[in-house]
């Protein structure tokens, strides 16, 4: 969080007066018990809850990669620290979802049918790209609002992929992926060349131009396909949430 110079003083004084009061005046055992429970308590008023603030800090220093072979895919490998994969893979399992094994997708149309945690996320996702340094990424789509107004949510068994495909054309440029769970390769084909991506965790994929449009992605999580540096991956339940905007006049 950014600070004013006078309000971080201020803040200063106050956390010393806090502190003092706290630390001032241990005595029995029993008392000083206690004392640890209310210190953590002012604490964690005073700081946040560190563990996960300081993992969940800003995401303006965190480095886009952008894959040269594939002009207009770029992956943010640490968008979602630990602390919020987990919450936000618990904001999906309580929508339930995913309670029948017949059903793997989750699909809504429209900016105010977005669950809260989408919205929250696709701010988030706006947020990083926003800050990122330089040029990366086209101005224009920026801009635009709301910044996404679909959600897929597809949740994956091990052995589960989806096929390669370029998305409809009904949605506009610049599409998100956001991936929980399993680590897999998302290959990116165009032509006779294939590029293979590895989607981490909490990663965060921007797709654009030509990645979007040109390239076809595919995942293939079949028996012995999903390799990385020569090393098959582990497949446990995959979830991914992809956040795209519907064109205003659609297309066919
Ligand atoms: O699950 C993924 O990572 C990709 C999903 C996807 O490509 C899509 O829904 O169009
Ligand atoms: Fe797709």
């Amino acid at each position: 969080m950014m600070m004013r110079d006078d309000d971080e003083e201020e803040d200063q004084l106050h956390q010393t007066a806090v502190l003092e009061q706290v630390f001032g005046h241990f005595s029995s055992d029993d008392e000083e018990e206690a004392d640890n429970h209310h210190i953590a308590a002012v604490l964690e008023q005073v700081f946040g809850n560190s563990s996960s603030d300081e993992e969940d800090s800003d995401s303006d220093n965190k480095n886009w990669e952008c894959i040269k072979e594939v002009k207009g895919l770029c992956i943010l490998r640490n968008f979602l620290s630990i602390s919020q994969q987990t919450r936000l893979l618990s904001s999906i399992n309580s929508e339930n979802w995913f309670t029948q094994p017949s059903i793997n997708q989750a699909m809504r149309f429209g900016y105010q049918n977005l669950p809260n945690w989408a919205i929250k996320l696709s701010n988030s996702i706006h947020h990083s790209i926003s800050s990122s340094s330089s040029s990366l990424f086209p101005s224009n789509l920026l801009q635009r609002k709301p910044f996404f107004d679909q959600m897929i949510t597809n949740f994956y068994q091990p052995g589960e992929g989806i096929c390669p495909h370029v998305d409809l054309l009904r949605f506009e440029d610049g599409i998100a992926i956001v991936s929980l769970e399993s680590s897999c390769v998302m290959d990116f084909s165009f032509e006779e060349e294939s590029v293979p991506v590895l989607l981490n965790p909490g990663s965060l994929v921007f797709m654009f131009g030509d990645a979007r449009y040109v390239w076809k992605h595919e995942i293939n999580r079949k028996p012995g396909f999903q390799s990385w540096q020569g090393q098959l991956l582990d497949q446990s339940t995959r979830t991914s949430v992809t956040l795209r905007k519907l064109c205003s006049s659609p297309s066919t």
